[in-house]
Formats: structure tokens, C-alpha cells, sequence
């Protein structure tokens, strides 16, 4: 694919506050031929829905423990309430839009992460049906991807929303990878004020992890940046989903956020 498509992964930090201007502006990319694929996460959103039905959330190594009665919220919340509002926000906005979770069509194929005996039934990324997202944009939709995996089996699983979109835009083979979050990229302190780094090798990122000034919600994806950008992806950016313009300014100029680059 060229550079006139790129994945975007919407962290549920960040969802909730995006204005409509981010969405006409997805709008005028997909006018213009620039075609965006969603993948979207919806952490907070998960947490609320099982505070209210009495379940704990649990973590481990920033994955969500994961029973089948959480899978059920997870499933719930991600593709459908979740989903479903990208959609309906993308739609007001005048932005054809078709949502999928990971489990349409065979979306995401996995496999039970390494530490599954910790986390449950938390999914690895095996396989995307890259055909099927080639397809919707084809027929002139945007696609919204909410990550759930299955796996041969038909079992469903949880995946975390930065390693699914990581492992979309290395199968769908995109030059650019978006993170929008609710931070303005990664940022250190530096002579006791905190800036944002405009650039950062995979030795920064491992240093960072090691002095714990990259922590929780950042390292996954940092790990899924480095995972993408080790295929044929070519940069990852993480950028701040409130700054007017953000995603033109990220495909066409790249000096926003932090670039992440492997040397
Ligand atoms: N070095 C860092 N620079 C910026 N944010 C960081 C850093 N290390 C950890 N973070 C945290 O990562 C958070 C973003 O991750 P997360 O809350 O999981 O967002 P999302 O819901 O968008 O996936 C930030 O709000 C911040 O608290
Ligand atoms: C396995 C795992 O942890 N899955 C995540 C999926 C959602 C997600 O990643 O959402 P954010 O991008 O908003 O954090 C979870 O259940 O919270």
C-alpha cells in the first residue's frame, strides 16, 4: 500500500474529547485520497462498564486480565459501544465509515499470548485479513477496527488496541503508523522541565523503559512502534489528538509529536 494510506490507532484516553474537527478532517483525507484505516482502543470505557457490574479490573505487564466474563464487557464495549460511536461521529461528519471488530470476517487472526497462564485470554497477532480492509476502502469506506482476535478455533480474545494496530498497519503494509493519544508524544525531563522529544531511536526507547521515564500506557506503544517499524512500516508518530489539524500535519509534514525511528 502507499503512502496515501495510513493506520491510525484512537487510544480510549483521547476518544471521548476528539472534536468534530478531527473527524471532517478524516472527512477531507479520505476526499483527497488519503485513505486512514481506525484501529481503536476504549481501556477507560472497559473499566467503567465492569466497575458498574462489580467486576475488578486487573493488569499485568499492561494487559488486561482477561476471563470470559470480561471478554464479554470487552467485546461489548470495543465493538460494540465504541465502535459503533467512531462510526457514528465519522458519519455526521460526512465520512463513509463501515465498522469491524477483529473477529469479522476473520479480521485478526491470534494465538494465546506467551504469558496467557498470567492474563487469560489475551491474544497474539497471528494474521490480517489485509484483503478484507483493502476492500472496504475500495468500495469507499473507512474502515473502524476494534481489537478482538479469534483464533482457528473460533475462541475470541482481547487484544491490547496499540499492538492490534501495529500488527494492522505492518500486514496492510503502510508506510505510516498514527498514535493519537492524550499526551503531546513522548516526553523526558529535562533540567527539570518536562519537553517533548521530536525524535526517538529504539536505544532511546530502551533506556527510557529501563529509568522508568517511559511507563504504563506508553510501553505498549513504544513496543508495538519498534515491532511495526522492524516490517515495512517506515515511521510511527505519536501525536496529541486535541491540536487542530493534527493528522494532516502528521501524514503531509511530519513535525508534530514524537517520530519514532529504528537508528
Ligand atoms: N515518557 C512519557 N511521555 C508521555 N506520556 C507517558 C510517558 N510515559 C508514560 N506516559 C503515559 O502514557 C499515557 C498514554 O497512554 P494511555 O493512557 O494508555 O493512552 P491511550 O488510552 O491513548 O492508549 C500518558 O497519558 C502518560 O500518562
Ligand atoms: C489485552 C488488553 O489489555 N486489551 C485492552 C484493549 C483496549 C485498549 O487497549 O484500549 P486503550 O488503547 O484505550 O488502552 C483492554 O482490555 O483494556
Amino acid at each position: 500500500m502507499s503512502k496515501q494510506h495510513f493506520v491510525m490507532k484512537c487510544g480510549g484516553s483521547t476518544l471521548a474529547a476528539l472534536p468534530d474537527a478531527f473527524f471532517e478532517e478524516l472527512r477531507e483525507m479520505q476526499e483527497n485520497g488519503i485513505q486512514p484505516v481506525i484501529v481503536h482502543g476504549g481501556g477507560p470505557a472497559i473499566n467503567e462498564t465492569l466497575g458498574k457490574l462489580g467486576i475488578e479490573s486487573r493488569f499485568v505487564g499492561g494487559l488486561r486480565v482477561t476471563d470470559e466474563a470480561t471478554l464479554d464487557v470487552v467485546e461489548m464495549v470495543l465493538a460494540g459501544r465504541i465502535n459503533k460511536e467512531i462510526v457514528r461521529k465519522l458519519q455526521k461528519n460526512g465520512a463513509k465509515s463501515i465498522g469491524l471488530s477483529g473477529t469479522d470476517g476473520s479480521l485478526i487472526m491470534v494465538k494465546p499470548v506467551a504469558n496467557a497462564h498470567d492474563v487469560g485470554l489475551v491474544g497474539e497477532v497471528t494474521g490480517v485479513n489485509a484483503s478484507l480492509i483493502k476492500g472496504i476502502i475500495e468500495l469507499g469506506y473507512l474502515p473502524v477496527i476494534a481489537p478482538i482476535g479469534i483464533d482457528e478455533a473460533g475462541q475470541r480474545y482481547n487484544i491490547n488496541a496499540d499492538t492490534a494496530a501495529g500488527a494492522v498497519a505492518s500486514q496492510l503494509g503502510v508506510d505510516t503508523m498514527i498514535v493519537v493519544t492524550d499526551v503531546p508524544g513522548i516526553m523526558r525531563t529535562v533540567n527539570g522541565e518536562k519537553v517533548v522529544l521530536k525524535q526517538v531511536t529504539f536505544a532511546d526507547i530502551e533506556e527510557m523503559i529501563q529509568s522508568e521515564e517511559i511507563y504504563g500506557g506508553m510501553i505498549p506503544k513504544v513496543r508495538a512502534a519498534m515491532s511495526c517499524l522492524h516490517g515495512n512500516v517506515k515511521e510511527v508518530l505519536i501525536v496529541d489528538g486535541s491540536i487542530p489539524r493534527v493528522l494532516s500535519r502528521a501524514v503531509t509534514e511530519g513535525n508534530i509529536g514524537t517520530r519514532i525511528v529504528r537508528e
